[in-house]
């Protein structure tokens, strides 16, 4: 398999080699307190030693349930927000069928998967509801607390609609839960229904949990090649696992990311050019947004989905606020490419581009924007990634965790905590009346 690779090579007119150089010995320290456990959040490393070991035995349920679900249902519905969700959604949007629900059913080969539980919207919920109408149905639900408001208040009612649609047995053998191992209110829940559970272990928060059975579950009914994810994370956990600055990309991913955000660039433009990571870059925004947004400081995280965005978002980037640094993601091989053909008259002006492919523009646009944007004072970090495969996805997702937690480290706040997160919450319980106590 080729690698995965880091080009920072048009960082450099903003930085010099020697900031890089005066951070090994912090790196380095940082290194061993993540490997060692002695650093902030050590109760959270969990993900870290996960791809090597991870529980065999519900890793194999876990496939054994996606193959009963994709028997089952036409519909699996996955509900979850935050951590519960993103890292799911992101694989199957990467990794299935850019139009995957559209899919005729013997060609998909498993049930419609919808996201559900990540918004109180009855608008959204009802239509969901309209859709799925007749339609066999598998539910994941997923939360590690059992008390997130937006899962519990979506799972109550599709728990109903379960258990009116087939009696509350059968429903019980269509519903899945992925909690907490021993407590909290979707465990207890569980135990009542005679749901089939997974875990989400106890050493791994939300926004780290992508390789465990939050993500594996919804994968695999996805029809994703679980152990080509695992293997993918496994590779990544053996390269990263160096303290070297100079050997560890994802250290000199996380190092880049502060000295550029001590220079004014407080906000890391994630970008793609496939829409099919879109939903990469909403992981990528909680997984670094909740880890270093803390203490008045941190990068602000977003995402930028090109060329489509660059008709919209082009103009601020090139001539915006300078605080900014891009970060894209380019995927190196194309399949099934289409060959531009010439045309009588040329009404387009396009004829020039005849034989060429419409990857080959792509990549000439993405080319031609880095070189722009450079130019613009918007330092560019590249992430090249050979193909967009299950490899792959387990081989960045372990990139951006372990490059986030050295990140968080040397913005000098604790990656693994979110007391943020309770601020809205407390508010929110309060105005509605909540009774105190509970
Ligand atoms: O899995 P749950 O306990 O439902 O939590 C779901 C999400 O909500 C919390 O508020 C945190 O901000 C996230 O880190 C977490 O992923």
């Amino acid at each position: 398999m080729r690698d995965i690779t880091l080009d920072y090579s048009n960082v450099l007119d903003f930085i010099s080699q020697l900031e890089m150089a005066r951070l090994e010995e912090t790196v380095n320290l940082y290194h061993r307190m993540l490997h060692n456990g002695t650093g902030a959040g050590s109760d959270f490393l969990g993900w870290l030693d996960l791809p090597n070991s991870y529980d065999q035995e519900e890793f194999e349920r876990v496939k054994a349930a996606a193959e009963d679900i994709r028997k089952k249902a036409g519909v699996f519905l996955v509900v979850g927000i935050g951590g519960s969700y993103l890292g799911a959604r992101a694989a199957i949007e990467m990794l299935g069928h850019c139009f995957y629900n559209e899919v005729p059913g013997d060609k998909r080969r498993g049930p419609k998967i919808y996201f559900v539980g990540q918004n109180v919207s009855s608008l959204y919920i009802n239509s969901l509801l309209e859709v799925i109408e007749g339609q066999d149905i598998c539910v994941n639900v997923i939360s590690k607390s059992g008390t997130t408001t937006e899962p519990a208040l979506v799972f109550r009612i599709l728990k109903e609609y379960m258990d009116n649609k087939y009696g509350r047995v059968e429903a019980g053998k269509r519903i899945y839960a992925t909690t907490d191992k021993s407590k909290g209110a979707l465990r207890l829940l569980s135990e009542q229904e005679g749901y089939e559970t997974f875990v989400v272990p106890d050493n791994i928060g939300g926004r780290y949990s992508v390789l465990t059975s939050v993500g594996l579950l919804p994968m695999a009914v996805a029809g994703i090649d679980l152990n080509e994810v695992m293997r993918g994370a496994q590779v990544a956990a053996k390269d990263l696992g160096v303290s070297s600055l100079n050997d560890n990309m994802c250290y000199q991913y996380a190092a880049l990311r502060n000295i550029l955000y001590d220079k004014g660039k407080t906000i890391e433009v994630l970008v793609n050019y496939e829409s099919s990571l879109f939903y990469l870059g909403e992981w990528f925004k909680q997984l670094f947004g909740e880890s270093e947004g803390k203490d008045g400081k941190g990068i602000f995280p977003a995402s930028l989905n090109f060329t489509t965005d660059l008709h919209s978002m082009g103009q601020y980037i090139q001539d915006g606020r300078r605080n900014l640094f891009e970060t894209v993601i380019n995927i190196e091989s194309s399949h099934n490419d289409i060959v531009i053909k010439k045309i009588k008259g040329d009404m387009d002006g396009l004829n020039y581009l005849e034989g060429k492919t419409i990857s080959f523009v792509n990549k000439k646009a993405m080319e031609g924007t880095i070189a722009a944007h450079v130019e613009g004072g918007v330092p560019n970090l590249i992430i090249n990634v050979p193909d967009i495969a299950a490899y792959y996805f387990g081989y960045l997702v372990y990139f951006f965790e372990k490059a986030c937690a050295m990140s968080g480290y040397l913005l000098g706040v604790n990656p693994f905590n979110q007391p943020g997160v309770e601020a809205y919450k407390k508010n929110m319980f309060k105005l509605l009346g909540k009774p105190k106590g509970e």
